[in-house]
């Protein structure tokens, strides 16, 4: 299997398939450093991203916006003084797809 990151996206609607238990099982060792969250009932990954400062914690936000419009597919971003916290979910289907997984191995490569 490519790496992760390298795995194209695919359409995600609101009848889309949430990942299976096997499927994450499959996957999140391709992004060890997230979490796995659930609010409001729908779950989702998170990882904190840690900088020096909040111009580099911005600079980072943007390049994770940068993967997400290239892929159509949007995280919730907060960034603060020296911390960007990401979190990804599909959020028409209300739960995890592939897709999240893909874009969370995506934004570590930007984190460097
Ligand atoms: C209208 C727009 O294409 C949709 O809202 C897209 C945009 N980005 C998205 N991002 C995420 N994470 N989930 C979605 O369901 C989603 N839908």
């Amino acid at each position: 299997m490519s790496h992760l990151s390298e795995q194209p996206c695919e359409a995600c609607g609101w009848d889309a398939p949430q990942v299976t238990s096997a499927e994450i099982d499959e996957l999140k060792p391709g992004i060890p450093e997230w979490q796995i969250v659930e609010r409001d009932g729908i779950m989702q990954l998170e990882r904190v991203f840690k900088f020096r400062n909040f111009k580099q914690a911005l600079a980072f936000t943007n390049r994770v916006g940068e993967i997400a419009e290239e892929a159509g597919h949007h995280p919730a971003l907060l960034t603060e003084w020296g911390k960007t916290t990401v979190t990804w979910w599909s959020h028409e289907m209300k739960g995890l797809h592939k897709n999240d997984f893909i874009l969370a191995a995506r934004t570590d490569e930007v984190a460097e």
